[in-house]
C-alpha cells in the first residue's frame, strides 16, 4: 500500500572535509521523515550548503554513514547516482538554469531525461507554469527574466518530475519579502498536496516562523546544535491525504500566481 521507507534519509555521525582543511562538517546525525518540512538554518559559512551537498550526492562525506531511501550512500555505485538524484528535486542557490533553453525547456528538463512522452511533456510543463504564474513567460530564455522569475522557473523544473525530497539552498535569497513568502507557500503547497518531503536551508530567520509546522534544523560552526539531530522533532511523519491521478498537475493553481 505504502512502498515509502520510515525515513528519507539516515545520518548517522558524518563528517565532511575539503581535502586536509579541517572538519566543515561534524558528528551530524539526524534523520529526516517522508512528508514533514525542515528548514535548515545557521549563520553564514556555518555549513548549510555542504550538508544539502551529502544530501543531493554531490559530495561524499568524509566520515560517517548516510542512507536515503532505504539505501546505503556511501557504498553506492557511482553509476546508480543519477537513479537516486531522479527522486530528488533541487533548487540550488544561484538557480543553475540553462541559459540557452527557454523557460519551458527548463522545466521539461527532467521530464525529457526521464524519456516522457513529448505529448506528456507539454501537458505537464503547461500545467506547471500555470501554477508557479508564468505561462506568459514560457517562452522567455533566463536571462531576460526578472529574479524572482528565475527562481520560479527552477522551482517548478525541481518540483515537475514529482520528487520524494525536494532540497532547496536559500530559494528566497535573492526575492523580496512578498516573492519569499509566495515561494514559501508553493513549497507548503508541494508538502501539503503531492507529500513532498522539504528541506529549505536559510538564513532568514523571519523565514521561519511562515510555517508552523515546520521542523527547524539549526547548523552551529558544522554541527546540530541539538545532538540528536532536528527540533521539534515529531515521533513519526503525519499522515497526508493521499493524493489521486494527476496530483499536483491536476492541482490547479496554488497560489503561486496572486
Ligand atoms: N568546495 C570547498 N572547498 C573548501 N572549502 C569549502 C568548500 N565549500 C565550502 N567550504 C567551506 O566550508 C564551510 C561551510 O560552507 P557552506 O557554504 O557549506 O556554508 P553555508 O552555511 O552554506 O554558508 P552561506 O550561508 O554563506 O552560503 C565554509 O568555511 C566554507 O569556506
Amino acid at each position: 500500500m505504502n512502498d515509502r521507507p520510515a525515513e528519507i534519509v539516515k545520518f548517522d555521525n558524518v563528517g565532511l572535509r575539503y581535502g586536509t582543511d579541517p572538519e566543515v562538517l561534524t558528528d551530524l546525525s539526524f534523520t529526516l521523515f517522508p512528508g514533514s518540512f525542515y528548514f535548515l538554518t545557521g549563520a553564514s559559512g556555518a555549513g548549510k550548503t555542504s550538508l544539502l551537498k551529502l544530501l543531493y550526492l554531490s559530495q561524499r562525506p568524509s566520515r560517517g554513514s548516510i542512507r536515503m531511501f532505504g539505501k546505503d550512500m556511501i557504498t553506492l555505485p557511482r553509476g546508480r547516482l543519477p537513479d537516486f538524484r531522479r527522486r530528488m528535486g533541487v533548487v540550488f542557490q544561484n538557480f543553475r538554469l540553462v541559459p540557452h533553453l527557454s523557460a519551458f525547456d527548463n522545466v521539461a528538463l527532467p521530464l525529457r531525461l526521464a524519456g516522457t512522452d513529448e505529448a506528456k511533456v507539454r501537458r505537464s510543463v503547461t500545467d506547471m507554469l500555470e501554477w508557479v504564474g508564468l505561462s506568459h513567460r514560457m517562452h522567455a530564455i533566463p536571462e531576460t527574466m526578472s529574479g524572482g522569475e528565475q527562481q520560479r522557473t527552477a522551482i517548478a523544473r525541481a518540483v515537475i518530475a514529482r520528487p520524494q525530497i525536494l532540497i532547496a539552498d536559500e530559494p528566497t535569497g535573492n526575492v523580496d519579502p512578498e516573492m519569499a513568502l509566495k515561494l514559501l507557500r508553493l513549497f507548503e503547497a508541494l508538502n501539503h498536496r503531492v507529500g513532498t518531503t522539504v528541506i529549505v536551508a536559510t538564513h532568514d530567520v523571519h523565514l521561519l516562523k511562515k510555517v508552523p509546522e515546520s521542523l527547524i534544523m539549526r547548523l552551529n560552526k558544522g554541527r546540530l546544535s541539538d545532538p540528536t539531530g532536528a527540533l521539534r522533532y515529531p515521533p513519526a511523519p503525519k499522515s497526508r491525504p493521499s493524493v489521486a491521478g494527476g496530483g499536483m498537475m491536476g492541482a490547479g493553481t496554488m497560489g503561486a500566481g496572486k
